[in-house]
């Protein structure tokens, strides 16, 4: 806490003081911040963009990827997307102060759990300007103070959105400080957050392995890891060929940039000279490059798969291929090579797809079903923070709920104890 520079350490002391004000805030206040801001994007939308444009220029000189130009783009979708989650997370019931689990001890005492806000919490993660917007919005109904510091990419974009939240939040009556934006784009910053022990009471790093390593390493405070997605696609023996083409495909190249995406699909070796003939056409289509292992390559024209392609995730129009004997040997490779983000098998067979979902260790497992619905609007949480790749004390997509936490509370008539 003492090395943060005062600017910095300025506004965590100040997303406490709003943190507090904000865990008393009325469920109405919070909700009129989130529709507010839904206007807002909606009014003042011409301004968000030509912040992002700025962003954009910038990135395209530097030779910023396709994909993660894409990301950092704002789009019209993108804002009707944030507008729709905004109105949601509103609607949603307010989570705080709710009591659950009352139970009444021998002596009579009433013992439950209050739903309470986690505090201030620390958010670092990609150039991605709708994470800014959708982790305002649950940190804000969950009653959090939220610091933010996304990619250097989405700088203005980034200033700009913070600026609609926080005037949003005045209009509510609720405190500006609840949504602050690091004041630098310089990754120095990162540093003095992980120090900042007694002022933020959690930091989520969402991004590659760099970054994630960095804040496990230098955090003072817990830390929700939302890392990267080496994510597998099982085809069963007796799978439905036709819908594991189209899994496979939605999950490698609907959005190839994203942590859910498809990495790796594993084939059942009796299943192989039927299935691997319609996905290497399929893929050709996506214009998705196969890569394979012996057997696999036996079969259809793909490069070789060395040892690191196992364990790489891509985030690009790049597909990993290998045959398997059995579920075992499936469920043995996932076990090894897997980020423990999302996995899937395609399946007919009930035991099988049980067993999946049992020893699979992972955030999301699913069964017939595409690794791209790891999302927390598509899971029904209305939007996300990102997906939690550690398991305390969420694994998998946070959202409002994932924000908070419980207290015990007791209600007696004078017991004391014996
Ligand atoms: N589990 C989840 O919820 C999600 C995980 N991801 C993962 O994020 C990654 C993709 O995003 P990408 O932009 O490439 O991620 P990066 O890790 O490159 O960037 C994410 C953030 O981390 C910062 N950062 C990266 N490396 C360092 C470092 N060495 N020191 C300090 N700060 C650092 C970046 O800062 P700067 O701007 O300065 O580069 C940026 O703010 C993928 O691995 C993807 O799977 C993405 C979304 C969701
Ligand atoms: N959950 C989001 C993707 C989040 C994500 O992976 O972000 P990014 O790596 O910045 O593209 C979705 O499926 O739309």
């Amino acid at each position: 806490m003492v090395n943060a520079p005062s600017s910095l350490l300025q506004l965590a002391q100040a997303a406490q003081a709003a943190a507090r004000a904000l865990a008393k805030a009325s469920p109405a206040a919070k909700a009129r911040a989130l529709q507010l801001t839904a206007e807002k994007l909606r009014t003042e939308w011409e301004g968000l963009e030509a912040a992002n444009r700025v962003d954009l220029a910038q990135a395209e000189a530097t030779g910023l990827s396709k994909a993660k130009l894409d990301r950092l783009r704002l789009t019209a979708r993108i804002r009707d997307d944030l507008i729709g989650g905004l109105l949601q997370v509103a609607e949603m019931p307010d989570p705080i102060g709710a009591i659950e689990s009352l139970t009444v001890r021998p002596n009579g005492l009433q013992v439950g759990r209050m739903r309470v806000p986690l505090g201030v919490i620390g958010f670092i993660y990609e150039s991605r300007p709708n994470a800014t917007v959708e982790a305002s919005a649950l940190s804000l109904k969950a009653g959090n103070a939220i610091l933010l510091r996304g990619g250097k990419e989405a700088w203005h974009s980034n200033r700009a959105l913070v600026q609609v939240l926080q005037a949003s939040l005045i209009e509510a009556g609720l405190p500006a400080e609840a949504i602050q934006l690091v004041p630098t784009p310089d990754r120095s910053a990162i540093l003095e957050m992980c120090q900042l022990a007694g002022l933020l009471d959690l930091i989520i790093p969402r991004g590659g392995k760099e970054l994630i390593e960095l804040v496990q390493r230098e955090a003072r405070m817990p830390v929700l890891a939302h890392a990267e997605g080496v994510n597998h696609l099982y085809v069963d023996a007796g799978a439905d060929l036709e819908s594991a083409v189209a899994i496979a495909v939605n999950g490698k190249a609907q959005r190839p940039s994203t942590c859910n995406s498809l990495e790796k699909v594993l084939v059942h070796a009796t299943e192989a000279p039927r299935f691997l003939p319609r996905l290497a056409a399929a893929m050709q289509a996506a214009q998705v490059e196969l890569r394979g292992d012996p057997r696999t390559r036996a079969i259809i024209e793909a490069t070789a798969a060395h040892e690191e392609d196992w364990s790489t995730e891509y985030l690009d129009l790049i597909l990993t291929v290998k045959v398997v004997d059995s579920l075992e040997e499936a469920l043995a490779h996932i076990a090894r090579y897997g980020s423990r983000h999302t996995e899937a098998i395609c399946t007919n067979t009930h035991p099988h797809a049980m067993r999946f979902l049992h020893e699979v260790d992972a955030s999301l497992v699913l069964v017939n079903a595409s690794p791209r619905f790891n999302d927390g609007f598509q899971l029904g949480l209305g939007a996300e923070i990102g997906i939690s790749t550690s398991k305390l004390h969420a694994y998998g997509a946070m959202g409002v709920r994932e924000l908070t936490t419980t207290k015990f509370i007791a209600l007696g008539n004078g017991q004391i104890r014996d």
